[in-house]
């Protein structure tokens, strides 16, 4: 645990009621599983979120999923005061009610052009399209080599998002197709300064190189004089974020454990 991790934790178990703690879901709160339609959240964790909601100033979940599969693959309906921004922000849920805007036109052009480029790119029939309406997700976890075959698809992606107006944000074996303008970190800012007051410490939990912009918010508002902590949920996939994390845990099994420690007063 780095000395600022501890100090942002320090003010969590401080003054917990003030307190903005946020979460990615996969690779965070889920285990990462092969088909992205089979992934759940970890068995305690909608448990150990609805012990945390009553307790802390704001609890928010900020997915690249949308907010309703979130919600769903959590099993986190019916916990209140729970808000999911899904979609990098782009969506909103809370107490039962979903906000989803409409999807910049890019998105159904870079639908129509998909296919073409995958056959292009030799993709190989493993290759799985996660279309998210928002968002088109193209994952190679379940090729036989899935490096190699995200490395292929790398720079004809990027062609096809900029010409429909989109962004390529990279995660773990996959590229996925968006709206640009949203990240984490915005999202996470915006959440924070909708609820008006100041945060006595914040704290956002992420696995992937998507999470790097929310971590990049707790760091600024560390440096307006917040505490704020960085937890990184461990995997050999991903070190960007272990290296600017103030504490590493075991991937989800170590994060849920992580927030029982915090809950029985042991973190
Ligand atoms: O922001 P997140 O909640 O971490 O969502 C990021 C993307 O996660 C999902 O893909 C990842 O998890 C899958 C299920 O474990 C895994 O098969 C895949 O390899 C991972 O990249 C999801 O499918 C995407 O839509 C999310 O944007």
């Amino acid at each position: 645990m780095t000395a600022a991790g501890a100090d942002g934790l320090d003010a969590i178990r401080e003054a917990p009621s003030g307190a903005v703690l946020g979460f990615d879901f996969d690779g965070t709160l889920a285990p990462i599983v092969d088909d992205p339609a089979a992934a759940r959240a970890h068995p305690r964790a909608a448990a150990a979120l609805a012990r945390l909601a009553p307790l802390v100033g704001s609890l928010v979940i900020v997915t690249g999923r949308p907010a309703a599969v979130a919600v769903e693959y959590g099993g986190f309906d019916g916990i209140d005061g729970l808000v999911v921004l899904g979609q990098y922000g782009l969506e909103r849920w809370e107490s039962g009610v979903l906000t989803v805007p409409d999807p910049p036109p890019g998105v159904a052009e870079a639908r129509a052009k998909l296919p073409g480029v995958l056959e292009a790119a030799g993709a190989p029939s493993e290759t799985y399209v996660e279309d998210k309406g928002q968002a088109l997700a193209v994952h190679t976890r379940r090729c036989a080599e899935p490096e190699v075959a995200i490395e292929r698809l790398r720079s004809l992606l990027a062609a096809l998002a900029e010409r429909t107006g989109l962004v390529v944000e990279p995660g773990r074996f996959v590229l996925e197709l968006r709206p640009p303008g949203m990240d984490k970190g915005r999202a996470l800012r915006a959440f924070i300064a909708d609820r008006g007051a100041r945060p006595s410490a914040v704290l956002f939990a992420g696995d992937d190189l998507g999470d790097l912009a929310a971590f990049g918010a707790v760091e600024e508002l560390r440096a307006e004089g917040v505490p704020g902590v960085k937890l990184c949920s461990g995997s050999t996939e991903v070190t960007a974020l272990a290296e600017r994390a103030d504490v590493i845990v075991d991937g989800p099994e170590g994060v849920v454990a992580f927030l029982d420690a915090l809950l029985d007063g042991a973190a």
